[in-house]
């Protein structure tokens, strides 16, 4: 017999106030380490080079994003994610959108539908209402949206099940939205820590991502000891990612689960570290599409992942 469970059905807001919400029966994943089936991503089509941060000013005074390379190598990007059998959604591109290519950001996936997020940066804020019309076309419903000032999606790290990592830095994520999502997590039952980080590290995906079941990539030079301590007392060994690296967007990196993992090529002593254990692990040059301030993580937002 072949029992189908009724899909959830789209909604602007399925959050239980008090917590207790449901997890999605389609849609969604209990860690961001488990197989992923399906990925969210954002097309570069119309991908501008900012001044958005520190990282990216600097790259536009010496060497400007050549965007037809970076829409090449978004290209390969998207081939690895397809040679691996990870479905590929798109963002609808929009011309007025030119940081619609780091999907991360807009909104968050949940266990429990989509966070809409609150965008710090005014061309960038039109993406939040861009995906509230993706989650409608894809026909997952949305959990809650971010109302008490910005949070953008970067900061969210999911540690392990049940356990949550959000970064803050005040420029991006600010202290108000960090505090309300992380009450909504609270309420659900999560642990949930909150890292002060510095605002020239834009978001804390930049230093602390997810590999596989109780191993994490961590810039070590740049993460504040107690959230290594931290990971390290719930038995996560660390690989630590060079700071140079960590700079260049090299920890910045997506697992498909199973032991295999995205990455930028540059990024060579964490590929080293994850083939040394096995992983297999596809390697992308994504130094161009680098230069506008976002790595592989900035650019993926899980939707679905199979325990
Ligand atoms: N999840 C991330 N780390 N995203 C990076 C986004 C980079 C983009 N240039 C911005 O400044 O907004």
């Amino acid at each position: 017999m072949n029992i189908q469970t009724p899909a959830d059905p789209f909604t602007l807001q399925r959050r239980a106030p008090g917590g207790g919400t449901a997890p999605l029966a389609a849609w969604g994943f209990a860690n961001e380490t488990d197989r992923l089936t399906d990925v969210l991503l954002g097309s570069p089509a119309h991908l501008k080079h900012l001044a958005t941060s520190s990282l990216s000013r600097k790259h536009l005074r010496e060497a400007p994003c050549n965007i037809q390379v970076a829409q090449a190598q978004h290209a390969e990007m998207v081939a690895a994610y397809e040679h691996f059998g990870v479905k590929v959604h798109m963002h609808s591109p929009e011309p007025e959108l030119p940081m619609q290519v780091y999907a991360r950001d807009s909104s968050v996936m949940t266990p429990y539908g989509a966070i809409i997020t609150a965008m710090a940066q005014w061309w960038r804020r039109g993406e939040n209402y861009a995906a509230i019309r993706t989650y409608e076309r894809l026909g997952i419903p949305i959990y809650d949206m971010v109302t008490a000032g910005t949070f953008e999606g970067g900061d969210f790290a999911v540690i392990e099940e049940g356990v949550l990592l959000i970064g803050c830095g005040g420029a991006r994520t600010q202290e108000e939205g960090a505090r309300q999502v992380a009450g909504w997590f609270e309420a659900e039952g999560w642990e949930v820590k909150i890292a002060f980080i510095d605002e020239y590290y834009v978001h804390i995906d930049l230093m602390v991502v997810p590999i596989a079941e109780k191993l994490t990539a961590v810039c070590v030079t740049c993460t504040e000891p107690w959230i290594v301590d931290w990971l390290k007392s719930k038995g996560h060994e660390i690989i630590d990612v060079p700071f140079q690296d960590t700079m260049a967007l090299g920890c910045n990196a997506m697992s498909l689960g199973g032991d295999r993992m995205i990455l930028p090529k540059s990024s060579t002593t964490l590929a080293a570290a994850l083939r040394a254990r096995g992983f297999e692990v596809a390697a992308i040059d994504t130094a161009e599409i680098s230069k506008t301030g976002g790595g592989i993580h900035c650019m993926a937002q899980a939707l679905k992942r199979e325990a």
